[in-house]
């Protein structure tokens, strides 16, 4: 018997790309998958994708979790916080949604509302002393999606004093499973094809988040939603602080013994397809030639790097092993 591993919310997006990398993984036992509408129905009924995969999904609640050392917790936000604090404290938990990551009270009643759960150890091992802080923790908070992708492009040119962290502008488009396995009116695929739309424009409930972890004090974010079904494209743009400074080679510095980050060669431009089934993040960085401002780009596949995959690598490190074990650094497109 390898380690036991429980997937809550394992119906959904980010629970269905963790049950596949859990059931690929060398040192985990799945025990358990748990669903909340689905219940009863097995596993490969709700993922096809996971067709031989002989689970049936069970109602979540803490006695169907309990017998696991580790459980993934990816339900909708709000959700996690009871679940988490009735399980036994030996169990040690990731949880994919937002109730944890943020240790601003104020700012979480600001953008999700309801009351604030606390902050857990916040689970983006590439930040500067958060690899040791994850493997001592025994709840971890993992990122949200764009917040990885832009977090990665930005934290280490603030870091640096490379570029002014009051005024960072950031574009990002998602694919949908961004949002999510609820059916929604404006995700279905006759609206969503060849269309690009804004959302959530001024006010994405990641800016704290990204405040949080990169040290950025004034952030503008726009999302955008894109017509495929996974990936984000982040472009981060920042005013110079300096002109000594070259922003990729801050980046290739700072991720130099990062698995999962790489900073392409010059003249190669970070795309999602690249990324997609990886647990990667691509990213290139010059500055404008008629503004001087610093400009990122940062890809990733947000259910790999912006969930499961991210989910995983903070579980590995919770348990001792090595961060890389069971997930591949390498897309599979086309
Ligand atoms: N999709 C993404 O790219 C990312 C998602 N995340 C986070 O991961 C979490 C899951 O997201 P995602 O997989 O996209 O969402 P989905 O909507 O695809 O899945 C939600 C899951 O939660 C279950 N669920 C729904 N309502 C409840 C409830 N009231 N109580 C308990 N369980 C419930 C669903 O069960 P059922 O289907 O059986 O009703 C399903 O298993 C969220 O917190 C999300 O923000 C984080 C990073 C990226
Ligand atoms: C396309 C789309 O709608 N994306 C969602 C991402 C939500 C999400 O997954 O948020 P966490 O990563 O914080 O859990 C959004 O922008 O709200």
């Amino acid at each position: 018997m390898g380690i036991r591993i429980a997937v809550a919310g394992a119906s959904g997006y980010a629970g269905g790309e963790l049950l596949r990398l859990v059931a690929g993984h060398p040192e985990f036992d799945l025990v358990a998958a748990t669903a909340h509408s689905q219940a009863g129905q097995p596993v490969s009924a709700v993922h096809p994708q996971l067709a031989g995969l002989d689970l049936t999904l069970a109602a979540t609640d803490p006695a169907a979790l309990a017998d696991a050392d580790l459980v993934f917790l990816a339900l909708p936000h709000g959700q996690s916080a009871a679940l988490a604090a009735s399980l036994p404290p030996g169990v040690k938990v990731v949880d994919l949604g937002a109730d944890h990551r943020l240790a601003d009270a104020a700012a979480w009643q600001r953008y999700y509302g309801g009351p604030h759960a606390g902050a857990w150890t916040y689970g983006l091992p590439e930040l500067p002393g958060q690899r040791a802080a994850i493997a001592a923790a025994d709840r971890v908070a993992a990122t949200g999606c764009y917040a990885v992708a832009t977090t990665l492009a930005l934290a280490p040119l603030v870091a640096a004093g490379a570029v002014a962290p009051a005024d960072v502008v950031v574009v990002a488009a998602s694919g949908t499973s961004g949002a999510g396995r609820a059916a929604k009116a404006h995700l279905l695929g006759s609206e969503v094809m060849g269309d690009l739309s804004p959302y959530k424009v001024g006010a994405h409930q990641h800016v704290p988040e990204i405040k949080q972890a990169t040290g950025a004090t004034g952030l503008s974010f726009t999302p955008v939603l894109a017509p495929m079904p996974r990936g984000i494209l982040a472009t981060v743009t920042a005013v110079p602080a300096t002109t000594s400074v070259d922003p990729r080679a801050v980046l290739a510095e700072a991720y130099a013994d990062a698995p999962f980050v790489h900073v392409l060669p010059e003249g190669s431009w970070p795309h999602t397809a690249a990324t997609l089934g990886s647990n990667s993040c691509h990213l290139q960085a010059t500055r404008d030639v008629d503004t001087g401002r610093v400009i990122v780009v940062s890809a990733i596949d947000n259910l790999g790097k912006g969930a499961a995959g991210q989910a995983v690598q903070c579980a590995n490190l919770m348990l001792g092993l090595p961060e890389t074990t069971g997930l591949s650094t390498f897309g599979v497109t086309p």
